[in-house]
């Protein structure tokens, strides 16, 4: 079924400049929206505990801050943009008991609704204004006078006007520019878990080292496997971005085609489809969230140690030597707030 695209002219940019609206968290997130918002003609407050280092960079930048139960309370339309881990605790202790009717409560990502971990009085509209990218890069097409796709969605319609508000939403940050596509919360929360474990961070991380192990154990030079199990991946992915896989294959010699054709479903093959449908059913079931809240409240001792071993790996100090020979690559995350 194709889904529903809203632009610029389906979305009613007064409704969300006739609000009050709260940014909860300023990373990555939190500041594009926050600033485009607020260069959208829309009154801004950024919601961060009194310790938090990003205060300062608020303050410089023009935007109020206050706690995010200070700013809860103001608001009419609160945007929750701390760390998904986070926002159980924020909800409970500083939206909920700010909430009124009428008022509108938004997410980045589904995650905590999805999985019943905030659970929002039914008199207040929930909605969701999902940007498809990097919210530097969220900031920087807003800048440019583009936009980043998002997503939006609708949990609660208390109001009648959650849908516009959200589209409206979506337009003060550039996203109806270049399209707000309609979803649910648990389409956009399967689907973003799914792709991160399965294919965009756990597989292709698995697919990079595994591939380096191979030829390093073999006696390859660990320079020489990081140039093509890691490095010359971004060539690829580019081509396939810019024109999907048939792009890639066009532009790679015919040498390559025929390997990809006749090795690459040994590799990715019916052992590795049944393992992804197991991750779906994990993340659809609600287990991986169970799983992950625990280890959170646990104080993340597997997530700590995986992060320790993953940056011992081999290939980290190979890369790390290699980047140093090309100025171009090993460039800071651009900074736009
Ligand atoms: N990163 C991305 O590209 C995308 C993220 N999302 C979603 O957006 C949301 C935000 O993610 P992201 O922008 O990556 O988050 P970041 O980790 O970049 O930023 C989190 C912000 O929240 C603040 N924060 C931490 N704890 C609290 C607290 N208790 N109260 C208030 N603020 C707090 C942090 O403060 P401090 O500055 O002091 O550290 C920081 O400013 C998540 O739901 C995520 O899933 C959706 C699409 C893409
Ligand atoms: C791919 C990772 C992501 O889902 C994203 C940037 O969209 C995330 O949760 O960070
Ligand atoms: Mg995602
Ligand atoms: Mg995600």
């Amino acid at each position: 079924m194709t889904a529903e695209v809203y632009y610029d002219d389906d979305a009613d940019l007064s409704l969300v400049a006739g609000k009050k609206v709260a940014v909860i968290g300023y990373g990555s997130q939190g500041h594009a929206h926050a600033l485009s918002l607020r260069d959208s003609g829309v009154e801004v407050r950024i919601g961060l505990p009194e310790g938090s280092k990003s205060r300062a960079k608020v303050q410089e930048q023009g935007l109020e801050v206050g706690t995010p139960a200070e700013v809860s309370a103001w608001a009419d339309l609160i945007m929750l943009l701390a760390p998904d881990t986070a926002q159980r605790k924020i909800y409970a202790e500083d939206i909920a008991p700010n909430l009124a009717p009428g008022k509108a409560l938004f997410f980045g990502h589904g995650l905590n609704i999805r999985y019943g971990l905030i659970e929002p009085p039914a008199d207040i509209d929930v909605a969701m204004v999902a940007p498809k990218g990097p919210g530097h890069l969220v900031r920087r097409q807003f800048v440019d006078g583009k936009g980043v796709p998002v997503l939006v969605a609708v949990e609660q319609d208390a109001t009648g006007q959650a849908l516009a508000l959200a589209l409206s939403y979506a337009r003060g940050i550039g996203g109806t520019r270049a399209g707000a596509i309609k979803t649910t919360f648990t389409e956009e929360t399967e689907t973003d878990l799914f792709g991160e474990q399965a294919v965009l961070c756990g597989g292709a991380t698995a697919l990079v080292q595994t591939g380096f192990e191979v030829l390093t154990e073999a006696g390859y030079a660990p320079e020489i496997a990081y140039f093509e199990c890691l490095h010359e991946l971004k060539l690829i992915v580019d081509l396939m971005y810019e024109g999907g896989i048939a792009r890639m294959r066009y532009s790679i010699s015919d040498t390559a085609e025929y390997g990809d054709y006749s090795r690459g479903p040994r590799i990715i093959d019916a052992r590795v489809k049944e393992e992804m449908r197991k991750i779906l059913g994990e993340i659809q079931s609600g287990e991986f969230a169970r799983e992950w809240i625990a280890e959170d409240d646990a104080g993340r001792p597997n997530f700590t140690k995986w992060r320790e071993e993953a940056a011992a790996h081999p290939i980290e100090e190979t890369g790390r030597k290699l980047r140093g020979m090309m100025s171009w690559v090993d460039r800071p995350i651009t900074e736009t707030a």
